[in-house]
This record gives structure tokens, sequence and C-alpha cells, in this order.
């Protein structure tokens, strides 16, 4: 069987084939709406500790780009908000669309944002990213909406990389960025439990999205669909619209830290 992607073919529609719990009861992403999530007073603001040093590489997985850390040591880390104990930065990377009108994997209130930054976590009482993914408590993705404006100049160093990184298995070594600069200035989120929005698709993901959108100029989403799905030599095709669709709630509670 072909590998999962984005096209009519293996695309999200296609993945349950291989994947069934992609019909799950706590499958995301999800439109959350925020006149039905509930304040929750107990909610602790997030406590986001990055350490730039521990940036290891950029890399283009053939899905998005990606940016890794070391995550050997508690260097960089996320606690309280939803969550209890440690949870050390795994990666970070992004979705978008082929035009301003769509790209993000949550929606608000049906509104699609042009792109959707992902910064993953894993749970330290787990030994491995790996063993926590298959953990309903081992994960917690923090998600940061993209919406077009001013220049974004921590996103710029990101974007600097991407002429070593444009076919799929390119890899190059990426330092000293601070993730922390990709945050919006207000931490309010809305926080609820879901799951990995592409294959294996695992229920082990507290989601934490944040309310406030960061900048990105229009040149600088176009220099995202600039980058390639297809590997070196291959036909190529464009990174864009590699997100998952809004999926069912199930059910599930959708709390917000902020009244
Ligand atoms: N878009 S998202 O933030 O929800 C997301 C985050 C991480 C991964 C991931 O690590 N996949 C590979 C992978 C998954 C595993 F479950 C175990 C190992 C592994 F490499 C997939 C989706
Ligand atoms: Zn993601």
């Amino acid at each position: 069987s072909h590998a999962w992607g984005y096209a009519a073919n293996n695309g999200p529609d296609k993945w349950a084939d291989s994947f069934p719990i992609a019909n799950g009861p706590r499958q995301s992403p999800i439109d959350i709406v925020p006149g039905e999530a509930s304040y929750d007073a107990e909610l602790k603001p997030l406590v986001l500790k990055y350490d730039p040093s521990t940036c290891l590489e950029i890399l283009n997985n053939g899905h998005s780009f990606q940016v890794t850390f070391v995550d050997d040591t508690d260097s960089s880390t996320l606690k309280d908000g939803p969550i209890s104990g440690t949870y050390r930065l795994k990666q970070f990377h992004f979705h978008w669309g082929a035009s301003d009108d769509k790209g993000s994997e949550h929606t608000v209130a049906g509104t699609k944002y042009p792109a959707e930054l992902h910064l993953v976590h894993w749970n330290t009482k787990y030994e491995s990213f790996g063993k926590a993914a298959s953990q309903p408590d081992g994960l917690a993705v923090v998600g940061v909406f993209l919406k077009i404006g001013a220049k974004n100049a921590s996103l710029q160093k990101l974007i600097d990389a991407f002429e070593s990184i444009k076919t799929k298995g390119r890899q190059s070594s990426f330092a000293n960025f601070n993730p922390a600069t990709l945050l919006p200035g207000c931490l309010d989120y809305w926080t609820y439990d879901g799951s990995l929005t592409t294959p294996p698709l695992l229920e082990s993901v507290t989601w934490i999205v944040c309310k406030e959108p960061i900048s990105i100029s229009s040149e600088q989403m176009g220099k995202f669909r600039s980058l390639l799905f297809s590997a070196e030599g291959e036909a190529e095709c464009c990174m864009v619209d590699n997100y998952r669709p809004p999926q069912p709630v199930k059910g599930r509670p959708v709390r917000a830290s902020f009244k």
C-alpha cells in the first residue's frame, strides 16, 4: 500500500483504510466553538521554558517541515496549563494551505487560518517519545494559529533555511533557535483530549490551542508553499494543503483558560 499523504489517493479520507483509529472517539483536529467551551478557573497558565541550545536540525519529512530538539534532558519543557508533570519539547512543525483561506487544522467557529504551528511535547513519566505516543496522557501539543499580517522575523529564520530542505528527506543543522519567539503575547488557550493529526493518529495528545494568532506575511506564506512534498528527482509537488480537516467532537469537553 502506498504511504499516507494529502493527495486524493492517500489523503485524510483514505487514512482509515490503514489506520482505523481515524474513526476513533478522540480524533484531532476539531472545530473549536468558543461559545460552547467552558471556562475552567482551575486551569493554570502555561509554563513554557525553552533552551535554544537544544535546537538540533530542520528537516523536510515529506509531510511538513520540522525543527527537532535534543530531548535527553529537561532543558526545553512545558508544565502546568491543563497537564500535570513535565513534558519535553521534541519538535515543532506547521500545516498550511495552497491559499490564505485555508491551512489550519483546528478551526474557530468554522474559521480556517492560513497556517497552524504545532509544538510537540512528551510526558517524561515515560522513557521516550515513542513510548509516550501510545499513552493517553503521553503527549501535549501547543497549537498556534498564523494569520496574514506583518512579516514575522522569527519565522524568517526558518524560511532562510528552506533552500537546504526543499525536497522530501533533506535535513540540515539548525542551531540556537528559540521557539518561544513563535508564541503569541497572550497565552490564553482552549484544551481538549485528542490525537495526532497525521497517521498513526494515536489518541495520546492533550491539545492546548492558543486563542491569539501570530503573524506571517503574504511573502513568507509564499515561501512555505515553495517547499516540496516530492523528493529530489521526482516530479515536483508543492507542499501545500498538508492539513487534516476537523473531526467529530463525539461529546468531548473543550475547556477555556480564559473568560
Ligand atoms: N500534527 S501533530 O502535532 O498532531 C503530530 C505530532 C507528531 C507526530 C509524530 O511524531 N509522528 C511520528 C511518530 C508517531 C508516533 F506515534 C511514534 C513515533 C513517531 F515517529 C505526528 C503528528
Ligand atoms: Zn501537526
